[in-house]
């Protein structure tokens, strides 16, 4: 047993969905303690390291479990960049004060960052839905100021602090973001799904009546049509989709309301990959910029404009 799967444990049966590593159900508090008990012991058993270090290592995550916290509500914020059209999600333990930044934007940093702090969180990942191809990500910024990880897939080809492949799971305090690999607008998309919360954050794969572009990087239209409909639309309908564009001020949907009324996810295979091979849509205008210093997202030389703007 490794001290992450420990970890994984205890979020699960303490925090979110309550089901221990048999897949069981654990409702009692008496019976959470006896699990975690469990997998510490089991843990610190066959691993040969000390209690007292094993207990060390995971005591930020015992912290919040031993009182008795009230039903919490996330922290969840939903940001907007004019200039790109890009929503950037903050998603915030009201407990731990852990937080994530998902698509953050390298100009809007200094308000995302002020967010965090005016919250009182401590920003714990900024994580990337893809490589973006038509602004900057902020999370290399976002790292140099507050330490925080940087996460991207394996697949984008980008580099971070930490490499996500499907399943993998991203833990933010009392909350577990699922991963899901839906490629076609580029090979590295991802949607994280919040699943106790009924929320995905969807990037560029699904937008709102709409889908991302195909006709750059590695797009693929039949990829993301499988994408789309193997993957987002197989969640419940009820889940409330955040995506990472939308150019007519909206702001959510479901994947009710997509199966039903997206204009393209709605067709034949054959009919979304004709209409995605007639968009006839302009490259976005940083495309130049944004691929290169994406693709070393984690850790680029923050442009020293921007650093002078701030
Ligand atoms: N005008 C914008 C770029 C608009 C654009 O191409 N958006 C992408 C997502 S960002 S790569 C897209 O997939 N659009 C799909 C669509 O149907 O609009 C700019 O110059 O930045």
């Amino acid at each position: 047993m490794k001290l992450k799967l420990v970890k994984e444990i205890i979020h699960s049966v303490c925090y979110s969905n309550s089901i221990d590593s048999n897949k069981k159900q654990v409702t009692n508090q008496n019976e959470k303690e006896v699990v975690v008990l469990a997998s510490i012991i089991e843990y610190t058993k066959a691993s040969g390291d000390r209690l007292e270090s094993v207990m060390s290592s995971i005591h930020g995550f015992l912290v919040p479990t031993a009182t008795n916290q009230p039903e919490q509500k996330m922290i969840f914020r939903q940001l907007f960049d004019e200039k790109s059209c890009t929503y950037t999600y903050l998603l915030g333990c009201e407990v731990t004060k852990e937080c994530v930044l998902i698509d953050p934007v390298l100009e809007q940093v200094q308000r995302d960052f002020e967010l965090v702090n005016d919250l009182g969180l401590t920003l714990k990942y900024a994580v990337n839905t893809h490589m973006h191809a038509d602004h900057i990500t902020g999370s290399g910024y976002l790292r140099a100021l507050s330490g925080c990880k940087t996460i991207i897939s394996e697949s984008s080809g980008a580099d971070a602090d930490i490499h996500i492949n499907e399943g993998d799971t991203i833990l933010f305090g009392a909350y577990t973001l699922d991963t899901f690999s839906t490629p076609g607008h580029t090979n590295g998309c991802f949607t994280y799904y919040l699943k106790n919360q009924g929320l995905a954050f969807t990037g560029d794969a699904l937008l709102i009546r709409g889908c991302g572009r195909t006709d750059f990087q590695e797009g693929d239209s039949r990829t993301l049509y499988h994408s789309v409909h193997e993957k987002i639309f197989t969640l419940p309908d009820s889940t409330l989709l955040y995506p990472a564009h939308d150019y007519k001020g909206r702001t959510c949907t479901s994947v009710e309301e997509e199966k039903r009324l997206n204009p393209r996810l709605t067709k034949t295979e054959d009919e979304f990959v004709d209409i995605m091979n007639n968009l006839n849509l302009a490259y976005p205008k940083q495309i130049d910029v944004a691929l290169p210093a994406n693709k070393v997202c984690g850790v680029y030389d923050i442009p020293k404009e921007i650093l002078e703007q701030n």
